[in-house]
């Protein structure tokens, strides 16, 4: 496996009694890279995170951090990892905590730079605090602080907001987006999926326990549209109209696709119209969302 991976797994499986909650699943992590996780309840997101990080055993398959195999202690030392279900000790204050997992992961993390790390996730002014009276979205916050305080090159983040207000939201997604800028990777399982839109790059969507889809955002959303609203559509316009790929017309609205990523599609189109004497009403760019996008593949999936 190359260096360039964070995370890499390929054939997992994993079945409990009869039920199979994982089938056949591989995806890859590149370094630098935030990858979103995706799918229905109970759909093998968190078995595939337990399965990476080495504390679930799979039937089948292997998972690799790091470049090492998942299941040795050594590839967890610089990874970080926020569950989905956590209690940390009541009795122990935010920076306790903090101090405990630092000599778990066996890092050297100063004072100063853990109190920073509280800073980060918005719980600076209540370090000496007793975790036991922390609310459930402080509590999350703390989980954060605890998943990246030994400074890992993996985070793995199981629904990491589902406690937090919009604020505390727009602050893991900044966190998110730092953590990228510094070469580190990220895998976010979150059921917010404009989340998952705004920071990822691409995003691997799970079914009853297999990938149902996976790519970029611009793989998975498709081509891009532009609906016009035209009148006095001349037979030169029609022409002009069926240079590019026209996707529905009804009454005086027209729909085109756009190819991804062009910008001069939209103004050359227009003023070619409007010098054939076309009548612009309306420009709408549009794109389906990751959401209308999801929902598609998980309904064809149930038909
Ligand atoms: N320890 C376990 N024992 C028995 N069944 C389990 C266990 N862990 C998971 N499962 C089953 O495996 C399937 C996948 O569960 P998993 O928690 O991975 O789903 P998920 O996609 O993370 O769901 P959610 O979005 O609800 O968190 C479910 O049917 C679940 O009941």
């Amino acid at each position: 496996m190359g260096n360039d991976l964070a995370a890499q797994c390929s054939g997992l499986r994993k079945r409990y009694g009869k039920r199979t909650a994982v089938e056949d699943v591989s995806l890859e992590v590149a370094r630098g890279e935030i990858v979103g996780l995706l799918g229905p309840n109970g759909a093998g997101k968190t078995t595939v995170i337990k399965m990476l990080l080495g504390l679930v055993q799979p039937d089948a398959g292997q998972a690799q951090l790091l470049g090492r195999p998942a299941h040795e202690p050594a590839a967890r030392e610089r990874v970080g990892y926020l569950p989905e279900l956590f209690r940390f000790q009541p009795w122990l204050s935010a920076a306790e905590v903090l101090t405990l997992h630092v000599k778990l992961a066996r890092a050297d993390v100063s004072k100063a730079d853990q109190q920073k790390c509280l800073e980060l996730v918005g719980l600076g002014q209540r370090s000496g605090d007793r975790v036991g009276g922390f609310s459930k979205g402080m509590q999350q916050r703390l989980g954060l602080a605890v998943a990246l305080v030994a400074r890992p090159e993996f985070v793995i983040l199981d629904e990491p907001t589902s406690a937090l207000d919009p604020l505390g939201r727009a602050d893991v997604r900044d966190i998110v987006l730092e953590l990228k800028s510094r070469d580190v990777a990220v895998l976010l399982n979150s059921h917010l999926i404009g989340e998952v839109e705004r920071v990822c790059d691409r995003v691997v969507i799970l079914d009853h326990g297999t990938v149902a889809a996976a790519g970029s955002l611009a793989e998975l959303l498709g081509q891009r549209e532009l609906r016009l609203h035209l009148t006095g559509v001349t037979a030169e316009a029609t022409q002009r109209l069926a240079e590019t790929t026209v996707l529905d017309r009804s009454g005086d609205w027209i729909t085109v696709a756009l190819p991804a990523d062009d910008d001069a599609t939209v103004p050359t189109l227009v003023s070619d119209l409007a010098r054939l004497g076309v009548k612009i009403h309306a420009v709408e760019p549009g794109r389906i969302t990751l959401e209308e996008r999801l929902l598609g593949i998980l309904r064809k999936a149930d038909q």
